[in-house]
């Protein structure tokens, strides 16, 4: 886990991230309907503009030649369309694609396996491709390189190395960290997009896009509502959006607007700008128990009754992105937005501070 990186909300504690309805990592009922919201091509794909015009040209070039596309690194946080644009990738190529990720890969046979069985064009999907093991990552440097790979055979000093030729393919290497890549790993990719969080206008199109696919009538302000909650990400969008509709089937006619998007996401303790439960219980114990801080990240999860690494891992992340929490040398932070936020002031600055509120004077 990366403390200084608002974006890494990968490595949080177990369960945590993705019980939540905000979290960014697919859940069973995800993985379910998403196959079935995604696009299928660079047309269909929401946002990203630049990496979305860059892709094209590598793809049309390749296409041109008659090649086989370079190889390609998509980094960003989880839920922003990396799997999606992987296969969007194989589709614009009319190749087929493999899926597999860093953690199912933890022999270097393991991968050899894989390179050996696929056909000339392929794309090779590896997502969360810096949780590799080592032995793995070495043989696809050159698998990567020179289409070949060693495959060694026996042990000790009776090993041998068997060169073992590959049809060419294109590794679509996916992380939440490129930083944590190996240059040389890094270096061998021929294309790296960075994928940046949306916008809400962005989500909205998203979110008009599901519903349609979904059969879920939505005016734009309904879809509004939705896309501000969504915390920059189409995964978390499309999850409120079906939270959402349950309750417009069950308490109106079906029909999404402003209010039954506020009132459904309201059951659902996410407010306004996407926080939830978790997230408000961490900014109110630091506003109206500690003033705003500064406070240690120990004293503010037991406020809470967290663990230190539900509030470090899960909740803070989203707080440090959205300017409302900093963390700073001598502990927690919170910033003018977060008053604003919960529509407290802050001491010395009013009559009503979050601290006399707590205490009633
Ligand atoms: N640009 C987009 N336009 C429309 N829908 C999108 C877009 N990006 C993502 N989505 C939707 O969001 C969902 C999640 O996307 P995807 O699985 O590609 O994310 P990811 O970055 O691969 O996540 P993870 O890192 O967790 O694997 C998909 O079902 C897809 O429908």
């Amino acid at each position: 886990m990366n403390w200084d990186d608002p974006t890494d909300e990968t490595t949080a504690a177990p369960g945590a991230a993705d019980e939540r309805l905000v979290g960014a990592v697919a859940d069973g009922e995800d993985q379910a309907v998403e196959a079935a919201l995604r696009p299928k091509d660079l047309g269909e794909f929401i946002g990203q503009e630049k990496v979305r015009e860059q892709l094209d040209l590598v793809l049309r070039a390749a296409r041109a030649r008659g090649a086989t596309a370079d190889h390609v690194l998509l980094s960003g946080a989880p839920g922003l369309g990396k799997t999606t644009l992987s296969m969007i990738i194989a589709a614009e190529m009319g190749a087929p694609i493999r899926i597999t990720s860093g953690p199912a890969i933890q022999h270097a046979g393991d991968l050899a396996a894989i390179l050996s069985s696929l056909q000339e064009g392929e794309v090779l999907f590896l997502d969360e491709i810096h949780r590799m093991s080592r032995p793995a990552e070495e043989m696809l440097y050159m698998a990567m390189e020179d289409f070949r790979v060693d495959v060694i055979v026996g042990k000790g000093p009776g090993a041998t190395a068997i060169p073992l030729e590959l049809p060419p393919f294109t590794l679509v290497g996916a992380t939440t960290r490129a930083g944590l890549l190996p240059p040389p790993l890094r270096d061998r990719f021929g294309f790296t997009a960075h994928m940046e969080f949306y916008e809400p206008a962005e989500l909205q199109r998203v979110i008009h896009r599901s519903a349609s696919l979904l059969d879920v009538e939505i005016d734009t302000d309904g879809a509004a509502e939705i896309a501000g909650r969504s915390r920059g990400t189409p995964r978390i969008a499309n999850r409120l959006l079906r939270r959402v509709r349950d309750y417009a089937q069950v308490k109106a006619d079906g029909v999404i607007d402003r209010e039954i998007a506020g009132a459904a996401l309201g059951v659902y303790e996410v407010d306004s700008r996407g926080l939830d439960r978790l997230d408000r219980a961490v900014l109110e114990a630091l506003l109206k128990l500690f003033g705003g801080g500064p406070v240690g990240l120990s004293t503010l999860a037991v406020a809470v009754g967290e663990e230190r690494e539900t509030v470090e891992e899960v909740a803070e992340p989203f707080l440090v992105r959205e300017g409302l929490l900093a963390r700073t040398p001598r502990g927690r932070v919170a910033t003018p937005a977060a008053w604003s936020h919960l529509g407290l002031t802050p001491p010395g600055q009013g009559t009503r501070s979050g601290q006399q509120d707590l205490f009633g004077t």
